[in-house]
């Protein structure tokens, strides 16, 4: 049988994994694993990426890896798995491989002493977003440290210039970004992005897309009326006119997160200064150690 099936078992996408194929007879395993709620098969000449709970071992007989029909690298828990007999997950191209280099994500790290990572910023418009982004971007940079802003503003100018604000135009947005941010987090940087990401649904795939608690999400829990006091760029009073249809925290929703690693939000009515904000994100980077490598 050339295929390997995932089936559903259980909630939180807590599933099965067989795999089954003549050549490896010994290989049919069956585990628990984190996926992306759309990874159901593994199609024809494909890789995938999949989390495993708990770690496993397995044994190289299980794989030859100097075959061209069969790859394997186990990397802590995650087993990244190739075989020329899969068959490619939904929309996955076919024929497509995974390459491994020499110099990996520790080595990066290593080299300047921190630890990859996703600061995922999330909250209204004119919630701080970028004025949180730009200035941890400042006090990381003030204490050596090496990171990149992925605003939700900019990066519609550029990557994702064809996009607008539909459901659909914004679930592509942040998976884009997501992947951006995966990438920088794998060379080493703190990735900060900062995007409205308005649906609970996009954000958890983009956590699900990193391992080991590297996608820190930070909520900037202002109310509305704050935001739209502010209203730095005039959407608001544009939206309430009717001039702007779908606008957040307007005529469309936010979802806010239901379990995030930061909070920003105001004391005593008085907002954290920026610097303030920075500084609670740091301390956290701090003291989850990703300041070190
Ligand atoms: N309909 C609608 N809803 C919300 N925001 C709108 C809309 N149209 C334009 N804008 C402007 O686009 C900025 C948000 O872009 P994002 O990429 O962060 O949005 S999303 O995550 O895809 O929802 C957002 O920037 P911020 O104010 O910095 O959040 C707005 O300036
Ligand atoms: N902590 C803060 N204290 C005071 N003003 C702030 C603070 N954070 C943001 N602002 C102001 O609010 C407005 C919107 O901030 P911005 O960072 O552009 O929000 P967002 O990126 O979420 O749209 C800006 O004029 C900014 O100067």
């Amino acid at each position: 049988m050339k295929q390997a099936f995932i089936s559903e078992s259980g909630k939180n996408h807590q599933k099965v994994m067989k795999f089954r194929r003549p050549n490896f007879p010994k290989f049919q395993h069956s585990f628990g694993f984190q996926s992306t709620p759309h990874s159901q098969l593994i199609h024809n000449n494909t890789c995938k990426n999949v989390h495993i709970h708990p770690p496993i071992t397995l044994k190289s007989t299980q794989f030859n890896p100097s075959s061209s029909h069969s790859r394997s690298s186990i990397l802590h828990n995650q087993v990244t798995c190739g075989f020329a007999s899969m068959m490619s997950a939904m929309g996955n191209p076919t024929n497509v491989f995974w390459h491994e280099c020499a110099v990996g994500k520790a080595e990066r790290q290593n080299l300047i002493n921190q630890q990859g990572c996703v600061v995922w910023i999330t909250g209204l418009s004119g919630s701080g977003k970028s004025t949180l982004a730009c200035s941890l971007n400042r006090e990381l940079h003030s204490m050596g440290k090496l990171s990149y802003v992925l605003d939700g503003d900019n990066v519609r100018h550029g990557l994702n210039k064809n996009l607008g604000f539909s459901p659909e135009d914004r679930t592509e947005n942040i998976r884009r970004v997501g992947e951006v941010a995966k990438l920088f987090a794998d060379a080493g940087l703190i990735c900060i992005a900062s995007l409205i990401s308005p649906y609970r649904k996009d954000r958890d795939a983009c956590r699900a897309m990193l391992t080991d608690k590297s996608f820190i999400e930070v909520f900037m829990n202002m109310p509305l009326e704050l935001c739209e006091g502010r209203d730095s760029k005039g959407l608001y009073k544009l939206a309430r006119a009717g001039k702007i249809k779908g606008f957040t925290g307007i005529d469309d929703p936010y979802e806010p997160p239901l379990n995030c690693e930061i909070k920003i939000e105001q004391k005593n009515g008085v907002c954290p200064t920026p610097c303030d904000m920075a500084v609670q994100v740091v301390s956290y980077l701090d003291v989850n150690g990703f300041l070190h490598a």
